[in-house]
């Protein structure tokens, strides 16, 4: 057995509360999604979760997220890392519309290719596998050699980048990944064997 790897969605954004199509836009979290957090910070406490290095990427929901659950488990001071290469799927000219508003223009199928699909870009944006392609090689050269070293490693970060992140990790295939939902604030424990392999999976909530 090696380290563990939590990945939590930030919790509820303001943008999340509109349904906005938000990407790399910036907003914050509601008073929900400040609740959220610290929740899931609760719960990894309540499982004696200590952790060795944090990982979140640039945008502020994400960022706060980070910051409750360290304070939850009473690590504020710990060494935190930004990376852009954890955002959120860019979603090009859809950033910033109203999803429902989308499904008028579009037809809720095209919308829902766009924003589960495996393969298929939104217009000026990332497909799940370009953030992947982004995501998969950051985790595997900077963040799985501290897991490796049996380290306990959090990451706070988006839906979709978590979920190019799972597909990989869990062997899904296109097809699978299309139903797959990530909860905002909803922890994922994984603890991995020393081969990287996945050991355990537990979904905390
Ligand atoms: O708008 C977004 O950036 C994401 C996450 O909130 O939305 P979706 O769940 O539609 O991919």
């Amino acid at each position: 057995m090696s380290g563990t790897l939590v990945l939590v969605r930030h919790g509820q954004s303001e943008w999340n509360l509109k349904n906005l199509f938000t990407g790399w836009r910036d907003p914050g979290l509601t008073e929900k999604g400040h609740e959220e957090a610290r929740a899931a910070g609760q719960a990894l406490k309540a499982r004696g979760l200590a952790f060795d290095i944090a990982y979140t990427s640039v945008l502020s929901r994400a960022q706060t997220t980070c910051a409750h659950i360290l304070e939850a488990v009473g690590q504020s001071d710990l060494e935190t890392i930004r990376d852009q290469a954890l955002n959120e799927r860019d979603y090009g000219d859809l950033s910033g519309l109203n999803k429902d508003d989308a499904r008028a223009k579009w037809g809720e199928e095209q919308v829902h290719v766009w924003r589960r699909s495996y393969d298929v870009a939104p217009p000026g944006g990332e497909s799940l596998r370009d953030t992947g392609a982004r995501v998969w090689p950051y985790y595997l050269h900077v963040i799985q050699p501290h897991v490796l070293r049996g380290e306990t490693v959090l990451v706070a970060a988006h839906g979709n980048s978590l979920r190019a992140l799972i597909m990989a990790l869990d062997g899904l295939t296109k097809d699978e990944v299309v139903k797959m939902e990530l909860g905002t604030g909803v922890p994922v424990v994984y603890r991995l064997n020393a081969d990287s392999t996945v050991a355990s999976k537990d979904v905390l909530g």
